[in-house]
């Protein structure tokens, strides 16, 4: 099988167009951030799970910024900063890859991707889960990426064997102590979340014990003066998400530091948040898939609590001027927002238009993902998709849901082997695996890794019992496996609205009509934080967002009469074979299971044949 997977090289591909990004503008142009930002003592931005977005997002104009405008925006609030006499510091807190082309429609992951997410100037950076899946790609962090970034590369609970000398190192830095240009003293830890889905490559220290090591009991009780503790990671900010650990470490700066303030960076729930932990310790979430940039300002330093030497309240901008909490007696103040990732936003920040905005380093980066996208041929159209899908802007069973929409018929009609096609089957998966809504129009080479983008290989084990069989399911979503797998994504009380559902992904925790509208107001993030409702950079009206189970099931092959039958094909994905086996009960092993189709056809291989199937309608003509 070559890049485009296993059905022929693209040549063969019968109808090739490439799509083209978007132009911001007309029609919808009103949309706009709301007010500029507060500049403090200290200001951060923040990327976070930006799995290979680095194009932007082609078919939605709000978040249609590529990384070249990102570079240059990075750039020019650094000079803005200086300018003002402040500190601005960059940090990123991890999953690189998976959920997009540009990351993963290489033979390795990243192996395009990464020179160009280098190319900011970040001042911290550390690692999410999905650099520890595969392998390679952790070697190629340990090996390249963590070395490249030096002790920046802050990695306090992760090591990657060193195939050199045999021995598991951490990653980059375990912690990083620096004083910014204006003379904070700054103490950084990197740490993951206590994921336990890495390959062997790697291991990953648990919150509860990395804070019991000497390392970093001796960074706490170092003599070197400390102005500001940042705790940053792939670890989601909000204390309820039984995913994060961030509380635990924490309390274990608190221990030795009670007052000193802590700034909280986090990630990997996809999610804007803001949370506050105390008078002096505030953690930002900046989302996902470069929808979001974060912000975040602080200021209340002086000479009796740092070592900080630049301007107090930086002039001509609004400044910082919120305790963490009501009636604080904390002298820390802080402002925290949410940008949305386009250009309207990068130039209003910067205060430029758009015949003088661009910088060479940036259009250069912009050259860069395009010559990249060529290469890979990521524009190239496979089909022209007839409507809209989402993964949970409609009920699971709605025909606009992607899974009775396209997943179900995709994996039905391509999931195949050809020795056993008069064989019933029962198909599962996780709907984690389904990354990205599908919009109607032109279904590109890129959009395949947008919906499925990893290679989880579909695997069987033949002639299940129905009985068994089909009980499977709803074993896997009743409670545990949801927590086993999908912790971040198991919905807490509170977000659960009658009316719509669940509301998750895009951080829509307000029940339709509340939701503040006004005019020329598009669809998008609605976020509610610890602070209220007034976060986000670009105020939108509320897109729904519905609860979905953690597994979903197609049959194909099925007797016509309408009859299950004695004994089916019971296909999945490799990545939740533990949890299939551990539902199909006793009698059943890892020996009885096998490729279906062959041990390279992945969840990366049924959305192009399926989209040369079944949407060639128009795809000619296909409009964007
Ligand atoms: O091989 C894989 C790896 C991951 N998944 C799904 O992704 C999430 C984790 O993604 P985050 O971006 O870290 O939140 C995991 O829970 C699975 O649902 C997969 O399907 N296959
Ligand atoms: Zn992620
Ligand atoms: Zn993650």
């Amino acid at each position: 099988c070559g890049d485009h997977g296993c059905y022929g090289p693209i040549d063969k591909v019968e109808h090739v167009r490439h799509v083209k990004r978007m132009q911001p503008g007309a029609p919808n142009a009103t949309y706009g951030p709301k007010a500029p930002l507060e500049w403090g003592q200290v200001n951060f931005l923040h990327t976070t799970d930006t799995h290979g977005w680095l194009e932007g997002h082609l078919k939605e104009q709000n978040y249609g910024a590529d990384w070249g405008d990102f570079v240059t925006f990075s750039r020019r609030m650094k000079q803005t900063a200086g300018n003002m006499g402040v500190d601005l510091l960059l940090v990123d807190t991890g999953d690189l890859h998976d959920g997009n082309g540009v990351s993963d429609a290489t033979k390795q992951d990243g192996t395009k991707s990464m020179p160009i997410f280098d190319e900011i100037e970040y001042d911290l950076l550390t690692i999410g889960n999905h650099e520890l899946y595969v392998t390679e790609v952790a070697y190629q962090m340990f090996n390249e990426y963590a070395k490249k970034w030096g002790d920046r590369y802050v990695t306090s609970n992760v090591k990657v064997l060193n195939q050199k000398t045999g021995k598991f190192e951490y990653v980059g830095a375990t912690h990083r102590y620096f004083t910014t240009p204006k003379g904070l003293r700054v103490m950084a830890f990197g740490v993951l979340f206590d994921f336990t889905g890495n390959s062997n490559a790697s291991q990953v220290i648990k919150a509860k014990d990395m804070i019991k090591e000497s390392w970093f009991n001796e960074a706490l009780a170092s003599k070197e003066p400390v102005d500001l503790f940042i705790l940053f990671g792939h670890n989601p900010v909000r204390p309820t998400d039984s995913a994060s650990t961030f509380k635990l470490v924490l309390d274990a700066i608190r221990a030795s530091h009670a007052k000193t303030p802590i700034q909280v960076l986090g990630g990997h729930s996809h999610i804007r948040d803001f949370a506050v932990y105390d008078d002096s310790a505030v953690g930002i979430e900046s989302g996902r898939y470069c929808e979001t940039l974060g912000w975040m300002s602080v200021s209340g330093f002086d000479s009796s609590n740092s070592g900080f030497k630049g301007v107090k309240n930086p002039h001509g901008v609004p400044n910082p001027s919120r305790p963490a909490k009501e009636g604080s007696k904390s002298p820390f103040v802080y402002s925290r927002r949410y940008l949305d990732w386009n250009r309207k936003t990068f130039l209003y920040h910067s205060k430029q238009t758009e015949k003088t905005y661009d910088y060479h380093s940036g259009l250069r980066v912009t050259g860069d993902i395009t010559k990249v996208r060529d290469e890979l041929k990521l524009g190239q159209v496979y089909g022209c998709a007839p409507q809209d899908y989402c993964i949970d802007c409609a009920p699971f069973t709605d025909p606009k849901n992607i899974f009775p929409g396209v997943i179900y018929p995709a994996v039905s009609a391509v999931v195949l082997n050809e020795t056993r096609k008069d064989k019933s089957r029962i198909i599962l998966g996780n709907t984690g695996a389904i990354r990205f809504d599908l919009h109607k129009g032109p279904f590109t080479y890129d959009d395949n890794f947008i919906v499925a983008p990893f290679r989880d290989v579909f695997l069987y084990i033949a002639d299940v019992p129905f009985d068994k069989a089909s009980a499977v399911l709803d074993k896997l979503n009743k409670g545990i496996v949801n927590k086993r797998f999908v912790s971040t994504r198991v919905p807490s009380d509170e977000c659960t609205n009658p009316t719509l559902g669940y509301m998750s992904r895009r951080d829509v925790r307000e029940p339709r009509g509340i939701v503040r509208r006004q005019d020329g107001v598009v669809p998008g993030y609605t976020t509610k934080d610890d602070w209220g409702t007034d976060g986000d950079d670009t105020e939108h009206s509320a897109i729904p967002s519905y609860r979905i189970p953690g597994y979903w099931e197609a049959r194909a092959s099925f007797p016509k009469d309408g009859s299950n039958p004695d004994k089916v094909d019971l296909i999945f994905f490799d990545f939740i074979q533990s949890l299939v086996l551990q539902d199909l009960g006793a009698g059943y092993t890892a020996d009885m299971v096998q490729c279906y189709i062959n041990c390279t056809f992945t969840s990366q291989d049924f959305m192009l044949p399926y989209a040369k199937l079944a949407w060639q309608e128009n795809v000619d003509d296909c409009p964007l």
